[in-house]
């Protein structure tokens, strides 16, 4: 199921309360349950979360990671409507 986020709907899933979005490009991820798993630790996942992290992202990832992780933490795009 894809939905359609506004960044000000992204940015109050910031912490564990509300599960943790970023946004990476034009697609919305859900990284809570992920926080844990990620390869370089949580910290650096939490302080983005709620945010557009394109820019990191791609300083330290590449396509390949986003192929292999999509379908399980992507829950859709920023839009300029949310389509809740
Ligand atoms: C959907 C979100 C993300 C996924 C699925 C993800 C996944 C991964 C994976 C699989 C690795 C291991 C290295 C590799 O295979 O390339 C990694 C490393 C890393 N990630 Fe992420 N990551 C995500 C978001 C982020 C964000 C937003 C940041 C920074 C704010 C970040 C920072 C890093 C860093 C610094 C490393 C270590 C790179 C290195 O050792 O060269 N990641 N991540």
């Amino acid at each position: 199921m894809s939905k359609t986020f506004t960044p000000a709907n992204v940015s109050t899933h910031k912490d564990a309360s509300n599960g943790m979005y970023i946004i990476i490009d034009e697609n919305v991820y859900d990284v809570t349950g992920f926080i844990d798993e990620h390869p370089d630790g949580s910290k650096i996942l939490k302080r983005v979360a709620g945010k557009d992290a394109s820019k990191k992202f791609w300083n330290y990832h590449n396509e390949g990671v986003l192929k292999k992780y999509s379908e399980r933490l992507r829950i859709g795009s920023v839009g300029e409507k949310a389509k809740l």
